[in-house]
């Protein structure tokens, strides 16, 4: 769970008549708790490329309380624990939220299908300009709801809004990528699980079976072209979301007959990317790990680098407020949209955690070259290995980037290292280290002198600037593929619908495949990779001006 930013909340997106009819029966469930009432006062529901948002009714003066969620109303584990029996106790946040929503959605949704429905709903999912909103409600229609009530059903109102499908999230594209009996496998899904047994029934079904070829084609494809940074962070998310699963389907099997419930594989995904995508930090005197909750309506707010405004915790409710006179956030004026910061987040880590990218608007885009580092040590061998462990001793190795802001250059990290990489030890030191030896390296890096030597310093910029060509000339193979695989997929599509047009009666088509959705996607991708170039080339002109 990415939580290291208490700040952070997480994600969304639907259409809009469904969107309505859902927020207004949420705003009137909110107004049946004590302080609930008057939601929309100062603010209303917007779409936009990021799915929905929030955005200011008339002009607010510098911090007015824009909206306040009673306590209550939070899901969080203070106010799920009385909803479930003890069993259930060992459970993290996480795992109990994921495992809630889970529920709730099988119980008043239904068999939410995988992959079809992603394909069924995805047309309408993206916006125009490419962008994607993250997810629909719309993808089925609530079950009639003639049953009694449960304890559980309390937070209905406000979970019926969230996402059920997240397809720009790589999570997606990696288990969509994969068939039923791969998954099964993969994540030991019980043979029982009635999700992924309605996904074997869809792979035996002709009709559908081309399409689910077909998306998984191209999500493997998608996840081919990932940059490093975006793949190390989604195989990141893609082992929380597989240990969390694995602990919550273990206590389910012996505990299930307490709970009245449904728990399947695919509702599970659901329930636990919404939790990781929408989570706001918030304290409730439990371990750090369990101090977050969801939270109606504010969970709308959409993410902006760089700003400072946060949801606020207050004594009975979680509240957020225009932006106070002492901050440097742009005033809200009427149709302003409220947004804050999710957390100082590279786009590789928006990304894969949230399944949405900033592009050059994110101071926080830097260039991992760890890779590059590790091995130019590697090929120092013995004397390399020495060095590394000093590095890793002193708190410097990882984390070694480029950075765009400004000026663009290597970070500090990647300058300590070099220097150390290109400070050579004599024969027979590689085995034991004097202080006297390092003491040039020790000097720079506790400021004493700038440089080791001019000699050492010719050769750290040398390193630096053959890393970033090698960056330049990876972002831009991984630019050309992405353009390649883009027309490739149009080609195929505009082939599609001639064959269905020519006939007639057939109703695939472009759209049906999942197109925009996939789409979105792979120029988020394509985003990541523009950033990459961009910086390396930032980098390189900065090198290229210095004597
Ligand atoms: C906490 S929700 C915000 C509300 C969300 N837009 C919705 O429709 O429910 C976070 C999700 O919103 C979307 N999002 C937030 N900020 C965004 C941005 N700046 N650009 C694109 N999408 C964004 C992403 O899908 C993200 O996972």
């Amino acid at each position: 769970m990415a939580l290291e930013n208490p700040e952070a909340p997480r994600r969304t997106g639907l259409d809009e008549d469904e969107t309505d009819s859902v927020w207004t029966d949420m705003i009137d469930w909110l107004a049946r708790f004590p302080g609930g009432a008057g939601v929309e006062d100062k603010v209303r529901l917007i779409h936009n490329e990021a799915g929905r948002g929030l955005v200011a009714r008339g002009k607010q003066p510098p911090g007015t309380t824009l909206i306040s969620i009673p306590n209550a109303a939070l899901l969080n584990l203070r106010t799920l624990r009385p909803l479930y029996p003890p069993a259930f106790n060992s459970f993290n946040a996480v795992q109990w939220l994921s495992l809630h929503i889970a529920l709730q959605f099988r119980r008043h949704l239904g068999e939410l299908a995988r992959p079809t429905a992603s394909l069924a709903r995805s047309a309408s999912s993206a916006s125009a300009n490419g962008g994607a909103k993250a997810a629909s409600v719309k993808d089925h229609a609530p079950r009639s709801q003639k049953r009694a009530p449960i304890p559980q059903d309390k937070y209905w109102p406000f979970l019926a809004s969230l996402p059920r499908s997240f397809p720009t999230v790589p999570l997606t594209w990696s288990l969509d990528a994969r068939s039923a009996a791969t998954l099964e496998a993969d994540f030991g899904i019980p043979p029982e699980d009635t999700s992924l047994a309605h996904l074997k029934r869809q792979e035996r079904t002709a009709s559908v079976e081309k399409r689910i070829q077909h998306r998984r084609r191209r999500c493997a494809d998608l996840k081919e072209q990932m940059p490093g940074a975006v793949r190390r962070r989604a195989d990141d998310l893609e082992r929380r979301f597989s240990e969390d699963w694995h602990v919550v389907s273990k206590l389910w099997a012996t505990s299930r007959d307490q709970v009245d419930g449904d728990l399947t594989f695919f509702d599970f995904v659901r329930g636990w990317l919404n939790v990781n995508t929408r989570c706001i930090y918030f304290d409730i005197d439990g371990k750090r790990e369990n101090n977050m909750t969801l939270c109606p309506v504010i969970d709308m707010i959409n993410h902006s680098p760089g700003r400072t405004t946060k949801p606020d915790p207050r004594l009975s409710s979680l509240t957020f407020s225009a932006p106070s006179n002492a901050s440097r956030d742009p005033p809200l004026d009427d149709g302003d949209e409220l947004s804050f910061q999710y957390g100082s987040h590279e786009d590789a880590f928006l990304l894969a955690e949230y399944g949405f990218v900033v592009g050059e608007e994110n101071v926080y885009n830097a260039v991992e070259i760890d890779q590059y580092i590790e091995a130019l040590f590697d090929a120092q061998g013995d004397e390399g290995d020495l060095k590394r462990g000093i590095l890793k001793d002193e708190g410097y190795w990882g984390d070694m980037t480029l950075q765009a802001s400004p000026p663009a250059a290597p970070s500090w990290r990647v300058l300590v290292a070099l220097r150390l990489l290109h400070h050579r030890l004599s024969a027979g030191t590689s085995s034991s280290l004097s202080a006297s030896t390092l003491a040039p390296w020790y000097n720079v890096v506790s400021g004493v002198t700038e440089v080791v030597s001019s000699a050492n310093e010719a050769k750290v910029r040398a390193s630096w600037s053959a890393i970033a060509q090698s960056m330049l000339h990876d972002a831009e193979a991984g630019l050309a593929a992405c353009d390649h695989l883009r027309s490739s997929w149009l080609r195929e599509d505009k082939s599609k619908v001639g064959d269905s047009d020519a006939a007639a009666n057939v109703t695939t088509d472009a759209s049906d495949a999942g197109t925009s959705d996939l789409l979105a996607s792979l120029d988020m991708v394509r985003t990541v990779w523009t950033e990459q170039a961009r910086i390396s080339r930032a980098v390189l002109a900065d090198t290229a001006q210095k004597p």
